[in-house]
């Protein structure tokens, strides 16, 4: 992989502090957590191990595992008070929106009180996520209360559960445990640095995460994967894809799902969701939005040399397993959390606050005018 030239406005390419957690696009290793590359991590473990790994710095033994994932099936209901206050939120409510506010309120309930416990917030949080998503989508939509707990004991398995009601197939619980390792870490992301800021301060580990939330939401970041699932299925056949994104593209419209601002010439995590997008179109019995998302691929990188990033075959393979669109971002929340309470733990340990200066590029001094003179 080449390194991209890196300057400009928006930080790129400067140093804003340490990490030990991730690698993003150094050459050789297109990405790595804790020194294991991604796609080693998506054949070989499971999603609750990267989250211990993330947490703790090394990989669960089978024991430790056991534990952990015990420790997380504890955790999953919902404190009635907050199901209340999800209840309250309306069917056509942004689903990051109801995230950031479940997230921010399970914080009054449960204050992180002392930086000792931060281990218990951040595992809170993972366990609790699924059915925040879930329990407000069942409820505003189908007026439907679901039990948050389920018998599944993977993160991606107890998601699927809540929101279809029915035990996944192996095949789907293992997608989701691959896509929750795909979206788990990825270095001064926008919405990690925002963790990292407040974290500076020495706020506490919700305030940490619903800002984060707030800046995964736009459609730059982890807003990409619905956006790109709401441009597929406009697109007839792929001979219409590629007719209607040179319009777009004419017109100056960004192709969400598509672009990176530190990979240059792939996103390592593209290739591992495509291969189960495309498995899963077979198992659909319709492969023509795969076969679609193939067509905008090759005409991205053939016209503009723009490559998919880790959102554009997700929409494909969420779309495939049955999710709804508007659920892509929330999924990406349960996962990237990991990586974010991982980043606060760090900023926490070696912390001096995040200020930058800036370029001043305003008026030259001057003096109040009376405001019956201006
Ligand atoms: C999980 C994630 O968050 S991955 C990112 C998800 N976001 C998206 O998919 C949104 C679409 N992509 C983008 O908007 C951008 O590629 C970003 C935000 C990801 C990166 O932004 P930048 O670092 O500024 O991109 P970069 O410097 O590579 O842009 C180079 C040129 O390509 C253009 N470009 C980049 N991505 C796209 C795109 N998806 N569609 C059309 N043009 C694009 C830029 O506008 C820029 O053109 P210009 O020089 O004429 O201004
Ligand atoms: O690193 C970035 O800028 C965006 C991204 O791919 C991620 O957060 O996964």
């Amino acid at each position: 992989m080449v390194d991209k030239k890196l300057s400009g406005a928006g930080l790129r390419g400067q140093s804003a502090g340490e990490t030990a957690l991730c690698t993003v696009g150094k050459s050789g290793s297109g990405l790595t957590y804790c020194g294991y590359d991604v796609s080693d991590l998506a054949d070989n473990a499971t999603f609750e191990e990267v989250a211990y790994l993330l947490f703790n710095g090394e990989l669960p033994t089978a024991a430790q595992l056991d534990s952990y994932k015990s420790e997380l099936m504890v955790l999953r209901d919902l404190p009635p008070a907050l199901k209340k206050v999800l209840q309250l939120i309306p069917a056509d409510a942004h689903p990051m929106d109801v995230m950031r506010t479940g997230c921010s309120f399970l914080g009054n309930l449960e204050p992180e009180n002392d930086f000792s416990t931060q281990h218990q917030a951040a595992n809170r949080l993972l366990a609790a996520f699924p059915a925040i998503m879930c329990y407000w989508y069942k409820f505003s939509h189908d007026g439907v209360e679901i039990d948050c707990v389920t018998d599944e004991d993977s993160i991606g398995g107890h998601f699927l559960k809540l929101l279809n009601g029915t035990s996944p197939s192996a095949q789907h619980r293992r997608v989701m445990d691959v896509s929750l390792i795909l979206y788990a870490e990825h270095e001064f992301n926008a919405s990690t640095f925002t963790a990292r800021v407040c974290a500076s301060t020495l706020s506490d580990m919700y305030s940490c995460i619903t800002g984060a939330i707030g800046s995964l939401r736009g459609p730059l970041h982890g807003g990409a994967n619905e956006a790109a699932m709401e441009m597929i299925q406009k697109f007839s056949s792929p001979a219409d894809a590629k007719e209607q994104m040179a319009g777009m593209l004419a017109r100056k419209e960004k192709i969400m799902g598509f672009g990176h601002a530190i990979y240059r010439e792939s996103d390592p995590r593209n290739v591992i969701i495509k291969a189960w997008s495309e498995k899963l179109a077979h198992e659909f019995g319709d492969t023509s939005l795969y076969d679609i998302s193939v067509a905008c691929e090759e005409y991205m990188w053939d016209t503009k040399k723009l490559f998919c990033n880790a959102d554009f075959f997700h929409a494909s393979a969420y779309h495939f397993m049955g999710i709804p669109t508007k659920l892509f971002t929330p999924i990406f929340v349960c996962s990237r959390l990991t990586g974010w309470a991982a980043h606060v733990m760090e900023q926490r340990a070696n912390n001096r606050i995040i200020r930058p200066s800036a370029d001043y590029v305003g008026a030259e001094p001057r003096k109040v005018v009376p405001i019956s003179e201006r």
